[in-house]
Protein backbone atom coordinates (compact mmCIF):
# COMPACT_ATOMS: atom_id res chain seq x y z
CA UNK A 1 0.00 0.00 0.00
CA UNK A 2 1.24 3.47 -0.72
CA UNK A 3 0.63 6.43 1.94
CA UNK A 4 1.37 10.22 0.99
CA UNK A 5 1.92 12.44 3.81
CA UNK A 6 1.44 16.37 3.92
CA UNK A 7 2.57 17.93 6.68
CA UNK A 8 1.59 21.20 5.06
CA UNK A 9 -1.30 21.44 2.77
CA UNK A 10 -2.81 23.99 0.84
CA UNK A 11 -6.13 25.38 -0.94
CA UNK A 12 -4.29 26.39 -4.43
CA UNK A 13 -6.07 29.55 -4.86
CA UNK A 14 -4.75 30.21 -8.62
CA UNK A 15 -5.42 33.51 -10.16
CA UNK A 16 -4.98 34.97 -13.26
CA UNK A 17 -4.80 38.70 -14.05
CA UNK A 18 -3.93 40.33 -17.74
CA UNK A 19 -1.52 43.04 -17.00
CA UNK A 20 -0.37 42.75 -13.10
CA UNK A 21 0.51 46.41 -11.75
CA UNK A 22 2.07 46.54 -7.76
CA UNK A 23 -0.04 49.15 -6.14
CA UNK A 24 -3.30 49.00 -8.00
CA UNK A 25 -6.34 47.72 -8.13
CA UNK A 26 -6.15 44.47 -10.60
CA UNK A 27 -9.16 42.52 -11.18
CA UNK A 28 -9.05 38.61 -11.85
CA UNK A 29 -9.99 37.71 -15.42
CA UNK A 30 -10.26 33.56 -13.93
CA UNK A 31 -10.06 32.47 -10.48
CA UNK A 32 -9.86 28.52 -9.22
CA UNK A 33 -9.56 27.07 -6.34
CA UNK A 34 -7.91 23.54 -5.67
CA UNK A 35 -6.77 21.07 -3.09
CA UNK A 36 -2.77 21.39 -3.12
CA UNK A 37 0.15 20.07 -0.54
CA UNK A 38 2.67 18.21 -2.54
CA UNK A 39 1.52 15.00 -1.08
CA UNK A 40 -1.78 15.17 -1.57
CA UNK A 41 -0.81 16.05 -5.06
CA UNK A 42 0.89 12.69 -5.44
CA UNK A 43 -1.91 11.05 -4.05
CA UNK A 44 -4.67 12.47 -6.61
CA UNK A 45 -2.36 11.49 -9.23
CA UNK A 46 -1.88 8.18 -7.82
CA UNK A 47 -5.70 7.65 -8.08
CA UNK A 48 -5.83 8.52 -11.44
CA UNK A 49 -3.44 5.93 -12.29
CA UNK A 50 -5.57 3.88 -10.05
CA UNK A 51 -2.72 2.59 -8.03
CA UNK A 52 -4.35 2.32 -4.71
CA UNK A 53 -2.83 4.95 -1.88
CA UNK A 54 -4.01 7.11 1.43
CA UNK A 55 -3.49 10.56 1.69
CA UNK A 56 -2.39 11.52 5.77
CA UNK A 57 -0.96 14.56 7.38
CA UNK A 58 -2.97 17.35 8.74
CA UNK A 59 -6.33 19.56 8.20
CA UNK A 60 -7.56 22.00 9.73
CA UNK A 61 -10.53 24.58 9.45
CA UNK A 62 -12.98 25.44 6.57
CA UNK A 63 -9.86 25.26 4.62
CA UNK A 64 -9.17 21.63 5.84
CA UNK A 65 -12.52 20.75 5.08
CA UNK A 66 -12.79 21.71 1.30
CA UNK A 67 -9.77 19.74 0.82
CA UNK A 68 -11.48 16.63 2.92
CA UNK A 69 -14.53 17.12 1.09
CA UNK A 70 -12.88 17.26 -2.52
CA UNK A 71 -10.98 14.43 -2.10
CA UNK A 72 -13.92 12.54 -0.95
CA UNK A 73 -16.06 13.49 -3.74
CA UNK A 74 -13.32 11.89 -6.30
CA UNK A 75 -12.87 9.16 -4.63
CA UNK A 76 -8.89 9.52 -3.39
CA UNK A 77 -8.59 7.94 0.19
CA UNK A 78 -8.21 9.94 3.15
CA UNK A 79 -7.31 9.47 6.74
CA UNK A 80 -6.03 13.16 8.03
CA UNK A 81 -5.46 13.89 11.39
CA UNK A 82 -7.57 16.69 12.30
CA UNK A 83 -5.61 19.89 13.38
CA UNK A 84 -6.85 23.24 14.81
CA UNK A 85 -5.14 25.86 12.92
CA UNK A 86 -6.73 26.81 9.71
CA UNK A 87 -4.79 24.44 6.63
CA UNK A 88 -3.38 27.55 4.72
CA UNK A 89 -4.30 28.90 1.43
CA UNK A 90 -1.02 29.31 -1.30
CA UNK A 91 -1.95 32.09 -4.29
CA UNK A 92 -0.54 31.09 -7.41
CA UNK A 93 -0.75 34.31 -9.65
CA UNK A 94 -0.59 34.22 -13.35
CA UNK A 95 0.30 37.25 -15.61
CA UNK A 96 2.40 35.94 -17.99
CA UNK A 97 4.63 34.00 -15.86
CA UNK A 98 3.42 32.02 -12.71
CA UNK A 99 4.56 33.95 -9.21
CA UNK A 100 3.74 31.76 -6.04
CA UNK A 101 2.98 33.05 -2.60
CA UNK A 102 3.11 30.27 -0.29
CA UNK A 103 1.50 30.07 3.84
CA UNK A 104 4.29 29.08 6.34
CA UNK A 105 1.32 27.34 7.58
CA UNK A 106 -0.91 26.85 10.99
CA UNK A 107 0.89 26.07 14.41
CA UNK A 108 0.67 21.53 14.85
CA UNK A 109 0.35 20.98 18.75
CA UNK A 110 2.72 18.37 20.08
CA UNK A 111 -0.86 16.17 20.27
CA UNK A 112 -1.53 16.49 16.58
CA UNK A 113 2.11 15.43 15.50
CA UNK A 114 1.86 12.32 18.03
CA UNK A 115 -1.34 11.23 16.55
CA UNK A 116 0.38 11.29 12.85
CA UNK A 117 3.21 9.14 14.22
CA UNK A 118 0.64 7.00 15.47
CA UNK A 119 -0.98 6.08 12.57
CA UNK A 120 2.60 5.39 11.00
CA UNK A 121 3.37 2.80 13.44
CA UNK A 122 0.11 0.73 11.79
CA UNK A 123 2.77 0.66 8.49
CA UNK A 124 3.39 -2.84 7.23
CA UNK A 125 6.72 -4.05 5.91
CA UNK A 126 6.62 -3.39 1.97
CA UNK A 127 4.31 -0.23 2.15
CA UNK A 128 5.71 3.00 0.67
CA UNK A 129 5.66 6.51 2.60
CA UNK A 130 5.85 9.53 0.15
CA UNK A 131 6.38 12.42 1.83
CA UNK A 132 6.17 15.78 0.25
CA UNK A 133 6.46 19.89 0.79
CA UNK A 134 7.28 21.88 3.55
CA UNK A 135 7.33 21.44 6.92
CA UNK A 136 5.20 23.48 9.12
CA UNK A 137 7.48 25.63 11.56
CA UNK A 138 5.54 24.38 14.39
CA UNK A 139 6.84 21.22 13.77
CA UNK A 140 10.72 21.35 13.71
CA UNK A 141 13.48 20.86 10.49
CA UNK A 142 13.60 17.35 11.89
CA UNK A 143 10.16 16.49 11.51
CA UNK A 144 10.45 14.28 8.56
CA UNK A 145 13.44 12.29 10.28
CA UNK A 146 11.14 11.53 13.07
CA UNK A 147 8.62 9.41 10.40
CA UNK A 148 12.11 8.23 8.57
CA UNK A 149 12.49 6.09 11.63
CA UNK A 150 8.54 5.08 12.18
CA UNK A 151 9.00 3.90 8.49
CA UNK A 152 12.33 2.34 9.29
CA UNK A 153 11.26 0.65 11.88
CA UNK A 154 7.48 -0.94 10.10
CA UNK A 155 9.96 -2.04 7.29
CA UNK A 156 8.27 0.67 4.95
CA UNK A 157 10.13 1.85 1.80
CA UNK A 158 10.06 6.13 2.00
CA UNK A 159 10.06 9.02 -0.62
CA UNK A 160 11.22 12.24 0.34
CA UNK A 161 10.63 15.13 -2.28
CA UNK A 162 11.83 18.10 -0.10
CA UNK A 163 14.73 20.73 0.49
CA UNK A 164 18.00 21.67 2.16
CA UNK A 165 18.55 20.21 5.49
CA UNK A 166 15.34 18.28 5.68
CA UNK A 167 16.45 16.27 2.25
CA UNK A 168 19.73 16.20 3.55
CA UNK A 169 19.36 14.67 7.07
CA UNK A 170 16.94 11.98 4.68
CA UNK A 171 19.47 10.38 2.36
CA UNK A 172 21.62 8.64 5.32
CA UNK A 173 18.48 6.43 5.62
CA UNK A 174 18.46 4.98 1.52
CA UNK A 175 14.57 6.82 0.41
CA UNK A 176 13.57 4.80 -2.17
CA UNK A 177 13.21 8.14 -4.52
CA UNK A 178 14.52 11.76 -4.53
CA UNK A 179 13.41 14.03 -7.03
CA UNK A 180 14.81 17.29 -7.21
CA UNK A 181 14.54 19.87 -10.17
CA UNK A 182 17.74 20.92 -11.30
CA UNK A 183 17.42 24.46 -9.50
CA UNK A 184 16.64 22.31 -6.41
CA UNK A 185 20.02 20.00 -6.83
CA UNK A 186 22.11 23.17 -7.51
CA UNK A 187 21.18 24.98 -4.59
CA UNK A 188 22.03 21.83 -2.56
CA UNK A 189 25.17 21.23 -3.02
CA UNK A 190 25.60 25.33 -3.44
CA UNK A 191 26.93 25.57 -6.69
CA UNK A 192 25.78 27.04 -10.10
CA UNK A 193 24.49 24.09 -12.63
CA UNK A 194 24.39 24.92 -16.79
CA UNK A 195 25.24 21.59 -18.25
CA UNK A 196 23.66 18.16 -18.36
CA UNK A 197 27.13 16.55 -17.20
CA UNK A 198 26.93 18.56 -14.76
CA UNK A 199 23.60 17.53 -13.19
CA UNK A 200 24.42 13.97 -13.54
CA UNK A 201 27.71 14.36 -11.45
CA UNK A 202 25.34 15.96 -8.79
CA UNK A 203 22.61 13.67 -9.27
CA UNK A 204 24.84 10.92 -8.75
CA UNK A 205 26.13 12.49 -5.31
CA UNK A 206 22.62 12.02 -4.00
CA UNK A 207 22.92 8.28 -5.25
CA UNK A 208 26.15 7.92 -3.23
CA UNK A 209 24.64 9.39 -0.09
CA UNK A 210 22.17 7.00 -0.69
CA UNK A 211 19.15 7.60 -2.27
CA UNK A 212 18.01 4.49 -4.44
CA UNK A 213 16.71 6.03 -6.85
CA UNK A 214 17.51 9.95 -8.96
CA UNK A 215 15.05 11.48 -10.47
CA UNK A 216 16.71 15.11 -11.63
CA UNK A 217 13.42 16.67 -13.42
CA UNK A 218 14.07 20.30 -15.72
CA UNK A 219 10.68 21.24 -16.22
CA UNK A 220 10.16 21.33 -20.43
CA UNK A 221 13.48 20.17 -20.98
CA UNK A 222 12.84 16.61 -20.00
CA UNK A 223 14.01 14.77 -17.20
CA UNK A 224 17.40 12.67 -15.96
CA UNK A 225 17.18 9.11 -13.98
CA UNK A 226 19.69 8.14 -12.39
CA UNK A 227 20.06 5.05 -10.61
CA UNK A 228 22.30 1.58 -10.27
CA UNK A 229 20.91 0.37 -13.97
CA UNK A 230 22.68 3.50 -15.29
CA UNK A 231 22.04 7.20 -16.49
CA UNK A 232 18.67 7.90 -18.70
CA UNK A 233 17.45 10.70 -20.44
CA UNK A 234 14.33 11.32 -21.30
CA UNK A 235 12.23 14.06 -23.42
CA UNK A 236 9.23 15.84 -22.37
CA UNK A 237 6.49 15.85 -24.98
CA UNK A 238 5.33 19.02 -26.89
CA UNK A 239 1.61 20.54 -25.87
CA UNK A 240 0.69 23.88 -24.86
CA UNK A 241 1.31 24.46 -20.63
CA UNK A 242 -1.63 25.59 -18.89
CA UNK A 243 0.06 25.48 -15.11
CA UNK A 244 2.93 23.97 -13.89
CA UNK A 245 2.43 23.76 -10.33
CA UNK A 246 2.49 19.99 -9.36
CA UNK A 247 4.24 18.73 -12.35
CA UNK A 248 6.63 17.34 -9.93
CA UNK A 249 4.42 15.76 -7.83
CA UNK A 250 2.73 14.32 -10.52
CA UNK A 251 6.29 12.58 -11.31
CA UNK A 252 6.60 11.26 -8.27
CA UNK A 253 3.13 9.60 -8.83
CA UNK A 254 3.50 8.51 -11.87
CA UNK A 255 7.45 6.80 -11.19
CA UNK A 256 5.89 5.34 -7.45
CA UNK A 257 2.65 3.86 -8.67
CA UNK A 258 3.75 1.81 -11.53
CA UNK A 259 7.32 1.34 -10.47
CA UNK A 260 5.08 -0.84 -7.31
CA UNK A 261 3.00 -2.02 -10.52
CA UNK A 262 5.67 -3.46 -12.24
CA UNK A 263 9.43 -3.08 -10.68
CA UNK A 264 10.17 -1.81 -14.12
CA UNK A 265 12.13 1.15 -13.46
CA UNK A 266 12.36 2.60 -16.90
CA UNK A 267 8.22 2.12 -17.57
CA UNK A 268 8.71 4.17 -13.98
CA UNK A 269 10.66 6.96 -15.47
CA UNK A 270 8.05 7.23 -18.81
CA UNK A 271 5.29 7.31 -17.17
CA UNK A 272 6.49 9.59 -14.26
CA UNK A 273 7.78 12.04 -17.11
CA UNK A 274 4.07 11.46 -18.91
CA UNK A 275 2.43 12.47 -15.95
CA UNK A 276 4.29 15.31 -15.18
CA UNK A 277 3.63 16.93 -18.81
CA UNK A 278 -0.09 15.73 -18.68
CA UNK A 279 -0.34 18.02 -15.17
CA UNK A 280 1.81 21.01 -17.27
CA UNK A 281 -1.07 21.07 -20.13
CA UNK A 282 -4.08 20.70 -17.59
CA UNK A 283 -5.84 23.70 -15.54
CA UNK A 284 -5.66 20.52 -12.50
CA UNK A 285 -3.79 17.94 -12.44
CA UNK A 286 -3.44 15.24 -14.93
CA UNK A 287 -5.59 12.96 -15.58
CA UNK A 288 -5.37 8.90 -16.47
CA UNK A 289 -6.84 9.47 -20.12
CA UNK A 290 -3.88 12.36 -21.02
CA UNK A 291 -1.11 10.02 -19.10
CA UNK A 292 -1.85 7.10 -21.25
CA UNK A 293 -2.15 9.00 -24.44
CA UNK A 294 1.61 11.15 -23.63
CA UNK A 295 3.36 8.03 -22.62
CA UNK A 296 4.36 7.08 -26.58
CA UNK A 297 5.72 10.08 -27.19
CA UNK A 298 8.51 9.73 -24.58
CA UNK A 299 11.67 8.44 -25.63
CA UNK A 300 14.00 6.87 -23.28
CA UNK A 301 17.96 6.98 -24.02
CA UNK A 302 20.63 5.48 -22.12
CA UNK A 303 23.29 8.22 -22.04
N1 LIG B 1 6.73 23.12 -19.89
C1 LIG B 1 6.63 21.79 -19.81
N2 LIG B 1 6.43 21.05 -20.94
C2 LIG B 1 6.36 19.71 -20.89
N3 LIG B 1 6.50 19.01 -19.76
C3 LIG B 1 6.70 19.69 -18.61
C4 LIG B 1 6.77 21.11 -18.57
N4 LIG B 1 6.97 21.50 -17.28
C5 LIG B 1 7.03 20.37 -16.55
N5 LIG B 1 6.87 19.28 -17.33
C6 LIG B 1 6.95 17.86 -16.96
O1 LIG B 1 6.86 17.70 -15.55
C7 LIG B 1 8.09 17.20 -15.00
C8 LIG B 1 8.39 17.92 -13.70
O2 LIG B 1 8.47 19.30 -13.94
P1 LIG B 1 9.40 20.31 -13.13
O3 LIG B 1 10.82 20.07 -13.48
O4 LIG B 1 8.86 21.67 -13.41
O5 LIG B 1 9.18 19.83 -11.64
P2 LIG B 1 9.05 20.72 -10.33
O6 LIG B 1 9.93 21.91 -10.43
O7 LIG B 1 9.23 19.80 -9.19
O8 LIG B 1 7.53 21.12 -10.47
P3 LIG B 1 6.55 21.84 -9.45
O9 LIG B 1 7.37 22.29 -8.27
O10 LIG B 1 5.99 22.96 -10.26
O11 LIG B 1 5.56 20.79 -9.11
C9 LIG B 1 9.14 17.45 -16.11
O12 LIG B 1 10.21 16.53 -16.03
C10 LIG B 1 8.29 17.27 -17.37
O13 LIG B 1 8.07 15.90 -17.63
O1 LIG C 1 5.13 25.20 0.44
P1 LIG C 1 5.45 23.81 -0.03
O2 LIG C 1 4.88 22.76 0.86
O3 LIG C 1 6.89 23.61 -0.36
O4 LIG C 1 4.73 23.62 -1.46
C1 LIG C 1 3.33 23.68 -1.54
C2 LIG C 1 2.90 23.75 -2.99
O5 LIG C 1 3.42 24.89 -3.66
O6 LIG C 1 3.37 22.60 -3.67
C3 LIG C 1 2.37 22.07 -4.53
C4 LIG C 1 2.93 21.96 -5.91
O7 LIG C 1 4.05 21.12 -5.93
C5 LIG C 1 1.20 23.01 -4.43
O8 LIG C 1 -0.01 22.28 -4.51
C6 LIG C 1 1.38 23.72 -3.13
O9 LIG C 1 0.80 24.99 -3.06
Amino acid sequence: MIYTVTLNPSIDYIVEVEDLRLGSLNRMTRDLKLPGGKGINVSRVLNQLKVRNTATGFLGGFTGQFIEDWLQKEGTSSDFVPACGDTRINIKLKSGEETEINGAGPDISMEEADALMNKLYNLKSGDIVIMSGSIPPSLGESFYNKLIGVCKEQGADFVIDTTGQALKQALIHGPLLVKPNHHELAELFGVTISTRAEIITYGRKLLESGAQHVLVSMAGEGALFISEQGVFYANAPAGKVKNSVGAGDSMIAGFVGTLSKTGNVLEAFRTGVASGSATAFSDDLADGELIEQLRPQIQITQL
